[in-house]
């Protein structure tokens, strides 16, 4: 497994330097294939990479954006990563891009997933460019520590698609996408903020319990390479 890491001396020269490999690999895709596919995170660390990726002159039009992972809440909850991303990604010049969501309001959480499976199963084979983030126990898109399904969602084997989680630390129900589904992405990155943070990624570079810290599946056994993007 090989990992390069990217260190910049603040959160703003990493939101730019990132909005810039992600526009050359976006740019890049719609070159070759005429289209391009692009998973992000939630959570409170992507807002600033988001709107400076958004200024980014590229063919949006061709390009279809989703999420890594989503809690079970509508998109107008002030919980939903679909709602961070309409506010500070599919506006400016991105306002052109597709998106699809993984959250649908069904009667279970499941029949969500099954709906999201269908929907994205177009656009993520493998994914152009993958965006994971970290919280503080270690987990990655929904890949929680000690989760409902953890087993199913790290097994690489597993299929492509959308699974539910559950976990204490994880609030609301969860729809993530299987590590099958993320860790062949064509450019695969980590990004990650504060000293918090790079302690946590050190605790799991020197373990190999994925139970209890999930991004360890990530670090060990993704199929692609990992930029591991961090600013303190
Ligand atoms: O729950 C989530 O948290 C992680 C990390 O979020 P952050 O606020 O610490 O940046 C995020 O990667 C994931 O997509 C999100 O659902």
């Amino acid at each position: 497994m090989t990992v390069h890491m990217h260190e910049y001396p603040d959160a703003a020269a990493l939101a730019a330097a990132l909005a810039d490999e992600v526009s050359v690999r976006l740019a890049a895709a719609i070159e070759d294939r005429g289209s391009a596919s692009i998973a992000v995170s939630g959570g409170s660390t992507p807002k600033r990479f988001f709107e400076t990726l958004s200024g980014r002159d590229i063919a949006w039009s061709k390009v279809t954006v989703t999420l890594v992972d989503e809690r079970f809440v509508p998109p107008d909850s002030d919980r939903s990563n679909h709602l961070l991303v309409k506010t500070h990604l599919l506006k400016d010049k991105a306002a052109n891009a597709a998106f699809v969501p993984l959250y649908y309001d069904t009667p279970t959480i499941d029949d969500a997933a099954a709906i999201a499976t269908e929907k994205t199963a177009d656009i993520g084979t493998p994914f152009d460019v993958a965006i994971l983030g970290m919280g503080g126990d270690g987990h990655t898109a929904s890949f929680f520590p000690r989760g409902s399904n953890l087993a199913r969602a790290l097994d690489l084997s597993g299929p492509r698609g959308v699974l539910t989680m559950q976990a204490d630390g994880a609030g609301e129900e969860r729809l993530t996408f299987s590590f099958a589904s993320l860790a062949d992405a064509r450019f695969l990155a980590l990004h990650i903020e504060g000293k918090g943070k790079k302690d946590v990624l050190n605790q799991a570079m020197a373990g190999s319990d994925e139970t209890e810290m999930p991004i360890r599946a990530v670090l060990k056994r993704a199929q692609s390479p990992l930029d591991i993007y961090w600013a303190p």
